[in-house]
């Protein structure tokens, strides 16, 4: 690998030098040869993975840890920080640079309480759901590998320390500006100073000042705005977004409790810590507007208020358009101007998903499904899996009224399965694939990796994959602790 330092020689006073403290008999759990790619890597090798489990020193790495805040459920913490991740410096691609990060590579002056570590099952969910989602079309940091080991690491029980390799464009969130903007109060020059290194480095295209500010935080709205819709159209639930977990660029970040809904549940809560359901996946776009305000507030020292209220005006037609869009292409829907379809658009969908609710419908499942019905027929045998028979004969009648005639049914399915995924990341799988890396065999993991890198095929003999849980796995919620 060939890094660059730029966050490290640009911006001193931003972060903390650490050394990691190394993992005990390392060895690779999963790696990813698309992210790997990424910074120029093909195989995994001996040195690599001693660099990565941070035994021994990675060439041109600079291993530090980021200093930010950000608002936990509500309430500002003013000091975070990287407490169990060290980010080695930009990798230089053929596309571009990467932050790499070693996350759970041991304690740093951010740590508080924690041990600095990540224990297995997080490291392998994390592993997973970063390129799961990146094979689902949705913007993510991308993990290049989990290393294992047998170090014990105390949780509810004791555990296993494990490490993530993260790859990011960058790991500058929400909370950074927010830590310049009340943690070191009066701290202006900082501000600008991380301001203007996130416009030269991500956002070429404006400039640094009052009308490139603007601009740019413009766009940071619609790009939040445009991943939430993703995440609400693929049925995704984060868990945790906490300001401290909003990536700058508008990339799904920091993989905790997440979980794909199976069941259809539109208030589903994935995190067992969240008892307000404040994280609930119905929540989660009004939650990204109130992120984005706390964002307009950091920023008010170095942006005009009223140009940062009009920005965040963008946000709700933007995240409607973006769902609208990927909610237009599960059901194949003619395009037609937003402002004649959209409001009856929206309920069409709201519709479908309400009809899947009540009869307690698998999300993904009921997508697939629909996708590969004959919509020129005027009966459709999909209406057998709802409960409410004749409320589906309704939306149907109404769907097939904004379709409109469909000439080449064939194609429109195959249009549609590009759309309605037919594998994702379910939780029970996930558990799974980490029980068997605890009794020591890899294979289903690995095996669950390369059904997740082609979530929209259909593959040989992998249909169990796209199973709704059994009893024990359906609903699973996960802790923070992890
Ligand atoms: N085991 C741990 N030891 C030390 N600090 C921790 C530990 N777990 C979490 N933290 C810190 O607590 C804060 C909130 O944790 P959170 O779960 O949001 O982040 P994370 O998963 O550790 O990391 P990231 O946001 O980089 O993906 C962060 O500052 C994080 O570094
Ligand atoms: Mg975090």
């Amino acid at each position: 690998m060939r890094f660059k330092q730029d966050f490290f020689e640009q911006l001193t006073g931003f972060y903390s030098q650490v050394a990691p403290l190394g993992l005990s008999n390392p060895h690779w759990l999963a790696w990813s040869h698309d992210a790997a790619s990424l910074v120029g890597l093909s195989t995994p090798s001996e040195s690599l993975l001693q660099g990565f489990a941070g035994n021994q020193q990675i060439e041109g790495a600079a291993y530090y840890a980021q200093v930010y805040s950000g608002h936990q459920f509500g309430g500002y913490t003013p000091r975070l920080g990287d407490g169990r991740s060290i980010i080695l410096g930009e990798a230089l691609g053929p596309q571009g640079a990467w932050d790499v990060a070693l996350k759970g590579a041991g304690p740093t002056p951010y740590s508080r309480q924690g041990d600095g570590r990540a224990v297995m099952r997080s490291a392998v969910r994390e592993f997973l759901v970063s390129e799961a989602l990146h094979h689902l079309g949705v913007p993510t940091t991308r993990a290049l590998a989990v290393i294992g080991s047998d170090m014990p690491v105390w949780r509810e029980s004791q555990e296993t320390a494990a490490t993530t390799v993260r790859l990011a464009r960058s790991h500058i969130r929400f909370g950074h500006f927010e830590y310049f903007s009340y943690s070191e109060q009066g701290s202006k020059t900082k501000l600008k100073q991380l301001l203007d290194f996130t416009i030269t480095q991500h956002y070429p295209q404006f400039s640094c000042d009052s009308g490139g500010y603007i601009a740019w935080f413009r766009q940071v709205v619609t790009d939040t705005a445009e991943l939430i819709a993703l995440w609400q159209a693929i049925g995704f639930a984060h868990g945790v977004m906490n300001t401290d977990n909003m990536s700058i660029l508008g990339e799904s970040f920091d993989f905790g409790p997440f979980a794909f809904l199976d069941t259809f549940k539109e208030d589903f809560v994935c995190n067992h810590s969240d008892t307000t359901g404040r994280y609930a996946f119905n929540q989660q776009p009004g939650i990204g507007l109130w992120n984005l305000q706390q964002l307009a507030q950091a920023l008010a020292p170095v942006i005009e208020s009223d140009d940062l209220i009009d920005a965040l005006e963008l946000y709700q037609p933007a995240l409607v358009r973006a769902y609208l869009e990927k909610m237009g292409d599960k059901l194949g829907l003619p395009e037609r101007p937003l402002e004649q379809v959209g409001a009856s658009d929206l309920q069409l969908v709201g519709g479908f998903t309400q009809l899947l609710e009540k009869s307690q419908l698998d999300y993904t499942n009921g997508w697939r499904k629909l996708g590969a019905l004959d919509p020129s027929s005027e009966h459709c045998s999909l209406r057998n899996d709802f409960i409410d028979v004749v409320g589906f004969d309704h939306w149907y009648q109404a769907y097939r009224a904004r379709l409109g005639p469909v000439e080449d049914v064939e194609s429109w399915q195959k249009l549609r399965d590009l759309a309605n995924p037919k594998y994702i990341l379910r939780n029970y799988l996930a558990q799974e694939a980490i029980v068997a890396v605890e009794e020591g065999d890899l294979q289903p993991l690995q095996d669950l990796f390369q059904v997740l890198q082609k979530p929209f095929d259909e593959q040989v003999d992998k249909n169990h994959y796209a199973k709704r849980p059994p009893k024990w796995g359906q609903g699973l919620i996960m802790s923070c602790s992890s």
